[in-house]
């Protein structure tokens, strides 16, 4: 589903290599854990799978796709419909409450759609029901994570490990084949932690969910079938 092939990223006006001609190739449905120290490339290698950063040389392929060769448009749409991303220091919109923040995501992904059908009564229609579909979609990845009922508070209002589970319910909320995540159980507690890799074990079992996640916690490295050591 997913190759990096000769992925090299150097950094800066003193040309630091931080990942130097990396080969990878990921099957659809894998769990995959990325270790390594502090400061080897781990959020580089995700930012550079995810196309969120262009790398100096070398390609990444998702679905027999080349991210190097499309539109910046059309990269947009394959983000929005494909791929979840967990930020390490995940951000909100401050003004938009948690509901609203979840699904922001949601909205390129109905366009692209809507586009793809025909008749406008019938598009318009489907609209609503979409609408509703991942509203609720939205309320059950919230309870999923712990959050049942915090739906209209404000970002500021929630811990750093309460945003840290609804970034994880917002990059699952267009159902994404893949879910790229850097230290997703950084700011929480053991058995947060936990359950938050169980939920995420949950979908790579059972949706077919492709997971990518960088950490350096050996027991959260574990619970992934593959782990590749930068
Ligand atoms: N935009 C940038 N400009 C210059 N150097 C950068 C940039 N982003 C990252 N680096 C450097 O590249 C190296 C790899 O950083 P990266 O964040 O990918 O590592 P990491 O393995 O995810 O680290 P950590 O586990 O601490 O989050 C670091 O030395 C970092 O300073």
């Amino acid at each position: 589903m997913l190759e990096a092939r000769q992925i090299t990223q150097i950094y800066g006006k003193q040309e630091r290599i931080v990942l130097d001609h990396l080969d990878l190739r990921i099957g659809s449905g894998e769990f995959v854990a990325i270790t390594g120290p502090s400061g080897c490339g781990k959020t580089t290698l995700l930012c550079i799978l995810g196309s969120l950063l262009r790398p100096t040389s070398g390609e990444v392929w998702i679905d027999g796709q080349c991210l190097t060769e499309i539109s910046a448009q059309e990269l947009a749409y394959l983000r929005a419909e494909k791929i979840g991303f967990v930020f390490q220091f995940p951000a909100f919109l401050p003004t938009l409450n948690i509901m609203e923040n979840l699904l922001l995501p949601t909205a390129l992904a109905l366009k692209k759609a809507h586009q793809s059908r025909n008749n406008e009564e019938k598009s318009l229609e489907q609209q609503r029901l979409d609408q509703e579909e991942v509203h609720y979609r939205a309320l059950v990845l919230l309870e999923q994570v712990g959050l049942a009922g915090r739906e209209k508070d404000l970002p500021s209002t929630l811990s750093g490990g309460e945003q840290r589970r609804v970034a994880v319910a917002r990059a699952l909320i267009n159902r994404p084949r893949l879910l790229l995540a850097d230290e997703p159980t950084g700011a929480l507690d053991q058995e947060t932690g936990e359950h938050l890799i169980d939920l995420l074990a949950q979908w790579n079992e059972k949706e077919g969910l492709t997971l990518v996640m960088a950490t350096h916690d050996h027991s959260v490295a574990r619970r992934a079938r593959r782990q590749i050591c930068l």
